[in-house]
């Protein structure tokens, strides 16, 4: 936390005059000034360090961010181009330049690419040492990733084959290599703009640190930047974070994949709650497996820093499973789930109806489905959610609301989860006061204005979405939709 005491210790002397200073700027909230002018004038300089955070550093986490201000709901907190930009460490053919165009019909990842990005990193030591020196200050966790799996695969693919196909003979050493390859693995960013999707670090955003529960949302423009905002305010003095696995896999899923690629136990608070704020979204249902059993009770690790190998036990009657029985329906679920298709609605209940036995309403793979389920329902075509039956609207404004309930507990900075599902949620209530104005019910009313304040949460949610991907366009069909709302309800700005 950034205590009272460190404002105390800001220095209140304008930068320009050196003399006593009570105007702060309002931005980074670090530095203060005896004028608008010396502001101004001093702002080519500031520019550069003008951020509503402060590198902060401990023994667990490393270096980390901190605000120093509160920051609001809405605003971005970092935008900055890429250090280094390539094709993924495992990828199909794609153009080395512009990293878009993907060649079709050949599918075979090519070992080759192994090798670009971390060339493209080791030849900024020449192109631009500035970029350079950034680099090298980052994790590459190159003690403890030495000797396992990924790191003599990098060895073998990487650091051997650079020399040899690249013919840079004893430029680089084995070592040097195998650190930027540590580098790009810890500090990396998968950016989704291409198919396949390539990877670039960053410098200020390689300070964040990691929670399962982070406060800042990531985006990416058109140009590789990336965006750093908070769809939530932040009060002054929290630390800033971004998930680096995936926030709506199972706890146990996201401590092995943060373990294997980034070398750490999360131990945030999303983690150390089994229950995940009650909403069991990585429990399993006890009665799917004691047979005849009517216990409504759910079960989780004995042991919480165990949920791979060990016994799991239920909340309500403390009957033991093996992790061996829970491993084997959670792969089963998961190789059903991965082979069903989800834009059949009848697929997505089938689903719904065999797995509900083992899975917690909430559980992970159930929750995959239900976010299906929410775009299909009435989705297939334009017009398709004026015949559904009055049931099945219900049925998918419940699933919605559910689900929105669901990403404010385990993850309220999921701005892609919360806009999809939001523009799903005021369409279905779009239509159902539709079907009330028809039949005089007066209900109407409140049911526009629910519908027009998701359509508004959609917008606000997707607003940093680049307009090659579809949430882009998700986001302009709510703005429309949301002005369209706001004339029936005789809004004006
Ligand atoms: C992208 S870097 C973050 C910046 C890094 N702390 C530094 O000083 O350069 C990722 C590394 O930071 C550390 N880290 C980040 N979040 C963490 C967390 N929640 N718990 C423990 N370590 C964390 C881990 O060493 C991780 O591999």
């Amino acid at each position: 936390m950034l205590e009272d005491e460190d404002s105390d210790r800001i220095e209140k002397i304008c930068p320009v005059c050196q003399v006593e200073a009570t105007k702060r700027c309002s931005r980074c909230a670090l530095v203060y000034y005896c004028s608008v002018e010396h502001q101004q004038q001093h702002w080519k300089k500031h520019k550069a360090t003008c951020n509503p955070f402060k590198v902060f550093s401990n023994e667990q986490f490393g270096r980390f961010l901190v605000a120093t201000r509160e920051i609001r709901a809405g605003e971005v907190v970092i935008k900055e181009p890429p250090l280094v930009h390539g094709p993924a460490q495992i990828t199909g053919p794609v153009c080395v330049g512009c990293l878009q165009i993907a060649i079709q019909h050949f599918y075979v990842p090519h070992p080759m690419y192994q090798c670009l990005m971390p060339l493209r990193c080791l030849l900024l030591a020449e192109s631009d040492p500035a970029k350079w020196e950034l680099l090298q200050q980052l994790e590459s966790h190159e003690e403890e990733r030495r000797g396992s799996e990924l790191w003599r695969n990098d060895r073998e693919g990487v650091a051997k084959l650079i020399p040899r196909f690249f013919k840079t003979g004893d430029r680089w050493d084995e070592d040097e290599i195998l650190r930027i390859v540590g580098i790009i693995q810890v500090n990396g960013h998968e950016i989704p703009l291409s198919v396949p999707s390539s990877v670039a670090i960053y410098n200020q955003a390689s300070m964040l640190e990691h929670s399962c529960r982070p406060n800042l949302s990531k985006s990416f423009t058109n140009r590789g930047e990336i965006v750093l905002w908070a769809p939530n305010t932040i009060k002054r003095g929290e630390r800033l974070s971004i998930c680096y696995t995936d926030a709506m896999w199972a706890t146990g899923n996201r401590l092995e994949h943060l373990q294997q690629t980034k070398m750490f136990r999360c131990e945030c608070e999303r983690c150390s709650d089994p229950t995940e704020y009650e909403t069991y979204f990585s429990a399993l249902r006890c009665s799917g497996f004691q047979k005849d059993s009517k216990c409504k009770g759910y079960i989780l690790p004995v042991d919480s820093d165990n949920w791979t190998t060990g016994d799991w036990s239920c909340q309500k009657c403390r009957g033991v499973v093996t992790g061996a029985a829970v491993g084997q329906i959670l792969e089963r679920a998961r190789m059903d789930l991965e082979a069903m298709q989800k834009h059949r609605e009848d697929h997505c209940n089938k689903y719904m109806k065999h797995y509900s036995k083992w899975l917690t309403p909430n559980h992970q793979y159930l929750v995959d489905v239900k976010i299906s389920l929410s775009q299909v329902i009435g989705g297939k075509a334009p017009e398709a959610i004026k015949k559904i039956p009055y049931e099945k609207l219900m049925s998918k404004i419940k699933i919605c609301q559910d689900l929105l309930t669901l990403f404010e507990k385990i993850c309220p900075a999921e701005a892609r989860a919360f806009g999809a599902t939001r523009f799903e949620l005021h369409a279905a209530l779009a239509e159902l006061a539709r079907r009330s104005t028809e039949s005089n019910n007066p209900a109407c009313t409140s049911q526009l204005e629910e519908s027009l304040y998701n359509a508004n949460e959609c917008v606000r949610m997707l607003l940093h979405e680049p307009a090659v991907l579809m949430e882009s366009k998700i986001c302009a069909q709510a703005k429309m939709n949301a002005e369209a709302l706001k004339s029936l309800l005789g809004i004006k700005e």
